[in-house]
């Protein structure tokens, strides 16, 4: 596979936490690369260092969390190639939203309560793409529309919408700026079952319209089943199992991705 179909290349990355009980290794060794326009899963159960990973990408780790080792190469469309490991304050501010956009845990209460949505989408375009200003008056609502909601959500506040509009306010957020990768994590878990569906099928939508790469963290196999091209399994900081998602769950090649596997509620297991 050819660099430039690799967006993000991680080597030997080892983050720890240290704790007045020693070091807790969080991520081990991690050797894993992100393809161009896939969907990747980033599976394993609580606490296998699946959220660790991903605030240690996007530089977003605080102590006592500390990467210890290894790279994570980024290869955004028309930029150089940069370490995210690495890079300056300045230049990974130039890279969130426009090359890289994260969309964490429990996001829903990230949207700010005092803004209209409107508001925060025209916020974080200016702010990366100045020269898209005219244009915000018909991308607004073509974006809600991406997400299936009404242009009339643009003028509302946090509090007139439920947790699944929030979320797809912010997934939609996320995409404004064509970035080449979306990390994602637990988008779905503070959700209602059925909402949980809507919005998965909302992220395969933005991923197809707007060909960007999406990585998307969930303890939940079921929603790998639903989403993912590939899935990677990470059981206490290490990568056990990677590779595409039906093969996975067909023939799990560890007996840990077998028993998370058998873990989904039968109405789950789409890819079987
Ligand atoms: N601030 C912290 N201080 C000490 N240890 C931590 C801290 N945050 C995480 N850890 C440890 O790092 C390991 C990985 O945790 P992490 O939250 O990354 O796992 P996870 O798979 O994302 O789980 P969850 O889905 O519950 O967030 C765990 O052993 C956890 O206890």
């Amino acid at each position: 596979m050819s660099d430039d179909e690799i967006v993000l290349e991680i080597s030997g990355l080892e983050v720890g936490y240290s704790t007045n009980r020693g070091e807790v290794k969080a991520v081990r060794g991690l050797d894993l690369a992100v393809r161009r326009g896939e969907i990747l899963g980033i599976a394993g159960e609580s606490g296998s260092g699946k959220s660790t990973l991903a605030v240690a990408l996007l530089r977003l780790l605080k102590p006592p969390g500390k990467v210890m080792a290894g790279s994570a190469l980024f290869r955004p469309r028309g930029r150089s190639p940069v370490d995210l490991l690495k890079v300056s304050g300045e230049e990974l501010r130039v890279l969130r939203w426009s090359a890289l956009s994260y969309l964490p845990q429990g996001s829903m209460s990230s949207l700010n309560p005092v803004m209209r949505i409107g508001d925060q989408f025209r916020d974080v375009i200016l702010e990366h793409a100045p020269e898209r200003k005219d244009t915000l008056s018909e991308l607004i609502p073509r974006l809600l529309g991406q997400v299936g909601l009404e242009p009339a959500v643009a003028r509302m506040y946090p509090h007139e919408l439920s947790g699944g509009m929030k979320q797809r306010v912010l997934m939609a957020i996320c995409v404004a700026l064509e970035p080449d990768l979306v990390i994602a994590d637990e988008p779905t878990t503070a959700l209602d079952v059925t909402i949980q569906r809507v919005i998965l099928q909302s992220l395969v939508d933005l991923q197809r319209d707007f060909g960007v790469t999406l990585m998307v963290i969930s303890h939940d196999m079921g929603v790998h089943a639903q989403l993912a091209d590939r899935v990677a399994v990470m059981y206490e900081g290490s990568l056990v199992e990677v590779g595409d998602v039906r093969q996975v769950y067909k023939q799990p090649r560890h007996e840990y991705t077998r028993q998370l596997i058998e873990s989904i509620p039968l109405v789950g297991r789409r890819a079987s």
